[in-house]
């Protein structure tokens, strides 16, 4: 971290952001994007990997040759900062980038997510140019207070893995909106993605959280959520699944993949506006369940917080988020912020950082011992 004490006037930030099936990229002047891309694979390029960090190479390439093509100089870059992946359980905050964060990324510590690869693709592009490389809010920020760990089954212990980044982004934006800090208020925030994940955000810190990866909260576009167990359970020991089987229904091809063989919620309005009544029924139930989650999580607070905030993808369906809002709006006002800003919230975390407005942190700063998911 020596080099940083220097304050510049400006600021080139590098932000990558791999997804299941995409890198988006930025290039970010302080504040101002200069580029911004989506970097697109096919299902069946991504498919001759075994592994997710087998992919490193590929993307790797990718990224250079895209902002290659597009004459952007990288020897005029400031930082590089990765979406964080699935590490240790840590608080929130932007973390430079070290030996122990890239063997747990590089090993999959708590499982396996294409954000596993932001920080590795960060640090080898800042090594290359010899500038400081970050994560910042990775999806197993951990702020969870004891009593929201208990599950009722003491071998298993609740985790927090969620949509970190946006939910914090976006939390400080709506607070900047009501003229207050994030740390005075209580709200709760909702990510409608490809998984669903609702926050009760109690003056700063995420104190409570559905784990939106491993089967916990409101069925998704292609996650499960939580389903009954000992239904479950019969399905395991039925002989007819393998391990791996059963965790895709749960990820991957659980919710709207699993009832209507899609995705994406576009379509599913398609289906709808055509007549299909069942279509029609599983997507007011994914309504429902999310509604169902925003009320347990207001119960954190007594039902007494500042603001619900209804941010992903899926906030631009205005049908969807009326019947959410229509089920939770006697809770406290609501507030819409359509689709994720995830790349501005990586440069705004490494901003904040490079000039010297919060120090960044070291991994792991206090580990606790995590479950690894082996298929
Ligand atoms: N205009 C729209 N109306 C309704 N749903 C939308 C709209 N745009 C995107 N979505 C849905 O949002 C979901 C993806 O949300 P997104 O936040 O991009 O996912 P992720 O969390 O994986 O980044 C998909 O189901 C997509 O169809
Ligand atoms: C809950 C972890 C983050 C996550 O689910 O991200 P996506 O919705 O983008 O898969």
């Amino acid at each position: 971290m020596e080099g940083l004490t220097l304050q510049q006037s400006e600021y080139r930030i590098l932000a990558i952001n791999p997804g299941s099936t995409s890198t988006k990229i930025a290039v970010y002047s302080d504040e101002q994007p200069i580029f911004e891309k989506t970097i697109r694979y096919d299902a069946s390029e991504l498919t001759d990997y075994e592994t997710i960090i087998d992919q490193y190479q590929m993307r790797k390439t990718s990224i250079l040759e895209t902002l290659d093509e597009e004459g952007l100089n990288l020897s005029h870059l400031s930082a590089v900062v990765g979406r964080g992946g699935l590490l240790r359980p840590i608080e929130g905050g932007t973390y430079a980038v070290n030996e122990k964060m890239l063997e747990d990324l590089r090993a999959g510590y708590s499982g396996e997510h294409a954000s596993n690869l932001g920080g590795i693709l960060a640090y080898e592009i800042g090594q290359q140019l010899n500038i400081p490389s970050f994560i910042v809010d990775p999806v197993v920020v951990d702020e969870m207070e004891p009593i929201a760990r208990i599950s009722g089954f003491p071998e298993i212990e609740r985790k927090s893995i969620f949509h970190a980044l946006n939910q914090k982004a976006v939390a400080r934006r709506v607070s900047k909106q009501l003229g207050k800090d994030y740390k005075e208020l209580d709200l709760i925030v909702t990510h409608m993605g490809g998984g669903v994940t609702v926050g009760v955000h109690k003056h700063g810190r995420v104190i409570d959280v559905n784990n939106g990866l491993h089967g916990e909260g409101p069925f998704s576009p292609e996650r499960a959520g939580t389903i009954p167990v000992g239904d479950l359970i019969s399905m395991c020991y039925s002989g007819e699944y393998y391990v791996d089987e059963i965790m895709k229904k749960a990820v991957g091809q659980g919710g709207l993949v699993g009832y209507l063989n899609t995705n994406d919620a576009v379509k599913v309005e398609e289906m709808i506006e055509n007549g299909d009544e069942y279509a029609a029924l599983v997507y007011d139930a994914m309504a429902y369940q999310i509604a169902k989650e925003i009320g347990a999580a207001s119960t954190v607070f007594k039902g007494k917080m500042d603001a619900i905030v209804l941010t992903g993808g899926l906030a631009y369906g205005k049908d969807f988020v009326k019947a959410i809002t229509k089920r939770i709006d006697w809770i406290a006002d609501v507030i819409v912020v359509p689709g994720e800003d995830e790349l501005q919230a990586l440069v705004e975390g490494t901003l904040r950082v490079l000039r010297e407005e919060e120090q960044a942190k070291v991994y792991p700063a206090s580990p606790k011992p995590a479950q690894t998911i082996k298929l």
